[in-house]
């Protein structure tokens, strides 16, 4: 536990590598846990600027600034390299070789995850993660459209029963866009709705053994391998994968929502014309369809600018499965690595002066670099909902803004915080009139 990890360090440091310096036992955990975040925490940024990444990653933060942007830092024993330089993201996340692999859960996480996607490796991942992307490829969520848009309807109507007949009405979108996003998984995943599945979600959130019994209408279809066997998953694995879907799809797709509202409610400009691209494409049809998702322009750019603001994952993790070489360093195995994705969306030197700004223009223009870029990670293990995801933000924010015009209400604290997801830590008001 000391004579080990001081090897480490010297290795790192030999290489030009420093950091915070290893401390016996916990690492820099506490230091991390207590002291940065818990003092970012404590206090809202004073305006509504975008320059967040002190606030939201505060140990990255003034770590880079003390030692540069690759550094050493510890999780308990184990050493873990933060890295932000976007041609090292690359070589770990689209390195095909199994030198960087997933960080095993504690077995805590294990049971709420273990067994699904986001914890499995190796060939049962690639079984899955096959099955996973049929589920989810792009035909098949179009045709969703119909379920997204009746739940986006309902969610409308009780905005509606909120107003009451005010001319405006002020309300807290985050927890609303968590129980929509919900609703949409259960129903395109699961056939059922968040108001049936509520039990089934509490459940699943208290990790109880009746989740069983309670989703029976999944469907994840089976498939076909290059050899003609059908490959198919089992009732357990099934639940499994039902799970890693709602925790990892409803969080990250609710806050893209939550984040992409405050911005237009901030950006009046942008929010005209996103209302004006919505209006023109649904002139005759009331809603979005199927047929008019890639018609959707500005409404794209704007989330794609959400994200590289306000990237709802923060950072990836990985460990090296043997000695490797990483960009020019020595890397040994079973060192862990933080690729700080927020810290790269915000690089000046990948985006420019204005890279704090809120333009969303600049996705109208090629990047500069692959791994500028990458809200749902990149390589094999990239976001295999991603289509949903995408989808559904798109269909409703046009809804959203098809009905409300949005502004900032004076009680919003601007305070994004990391809590697995990055998220508004005081929620999100807005002040909704309607069009
Ligand atoms: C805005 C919404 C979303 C964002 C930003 C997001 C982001 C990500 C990222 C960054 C990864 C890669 C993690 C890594 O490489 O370590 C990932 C993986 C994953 N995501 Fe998403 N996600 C979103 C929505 C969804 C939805 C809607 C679902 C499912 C319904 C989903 C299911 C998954 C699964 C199962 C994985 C693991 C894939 C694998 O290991 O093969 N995500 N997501």
């Amino acid at each position: 536990l000391i004579w080990v990890p001081l090897q480490i360090q010297h290795h790192f440091r030999s290489q030009g590598i420093t950091g915070p310096g290893y401390r016996p036992f916990l690492g820099n955990s506490a230091e991390i846990r207590r002291r940065m975040i818990g003092e970012a925490e404590s206090r809202p940024i004073s305006a509504f600027t975008h320059d967040v990444v002190s606030r939201s990653i505060p140990h990255y933060y003034n770590w880079s600034t003390a030692y540069g942007k690759t550094f050493l830092y510890w999780f308990g024993p184990r050493p873990r390299l933060a890295v932000s330089d976007p041609d090292m993201i690359k070589e770990v996340l689209l390195n095909t070789g199994g030198s960087f692999e997933k960080i095993p859960f504690n077995p805590l996480s294990g049971l709420l995850w273990g067994r699904g996607l986001v914890g499995l490796a190796g060939e049962k991942w690639a079984v899955h993660r096959r099955i996973a992307a049929l589920a989810f490829n792009m035909e098949r969520v179009k045709g969703w459209v119909p379920e997204m848009v009746a739940s986006t309807m309902k969610m409308l109507q009780k905005w509606e029963e909120e107003r009451g007949g005010r001319d405006e009405f002020e309300l807290e979108v985050n927890k609303e866009l968590h129980d929509l996003s919900a609703d949409i998984i259960s129903r395109t995943a699961f056939g059922s709705s968040f108001e049936e599945g509520k039990r089934i979600f509490e459940l699943i959130d208290r990790q109880t053994s009746l989740v069983l019994q309670a989703l029976r209408s999944v469907y994840i279809p089976g498939f076909r391998n290059q050899d003609g066997v059908e490959e198919r998953l089992g009732v357990e694995e099934v639940i499994d994968e039902c799970k890693t879907f709602y925790f990892a799809g409803r969080d990250t797709t609710a806050n893209l929502l939550t984040w992409a509202l405050l911005l237009l409610a901030l950006h009046q400009e942008w929010q005209t014309k996103a209302r004006e691209e919505v209006f023109s494409i649904c002139r005759e049809c009331e809603v979005p369809t199927a047929e008019n998702i890639n018609e959707f322009k500005i409404v794209s750019m704007i989330l794609n600018e959400t994200l590289r603001l306000y990237p709802t994952a923060v950072a990836l993790m990985r460990q090296t499965s043997k000695r490797v070489k990483l960009g020019t360093l020595d890397v040994p195995a079973n060192t862990q690595l933080y690729l700080a994705m927020m810290a790269v969306h915000h690089d000046t030197e990948l985006w420019g002066a204005d890279a704090n700004e809120f333009n969303p223009m600049r996705f109208t223009e090629a990047r500069k670099h692959f791994a500028a870029f990458f809200p749902f990670g990149l390589g094999a293990k990239i976001c295999v909902g991603q289509n949903l995801a995408v989808v559904e933000a798109k269909i409703v924010l046009a809804m959203i803004i098809r009905r409300y015009y949005l502004s900032v209400s004076p009680s919003y604290v601007h305070a994004p915080t990391q809590y697995v997801t990055l998220q508004p830590q005081h929620g999100a008001h807005i002040i909704l009139r309607r069009v």
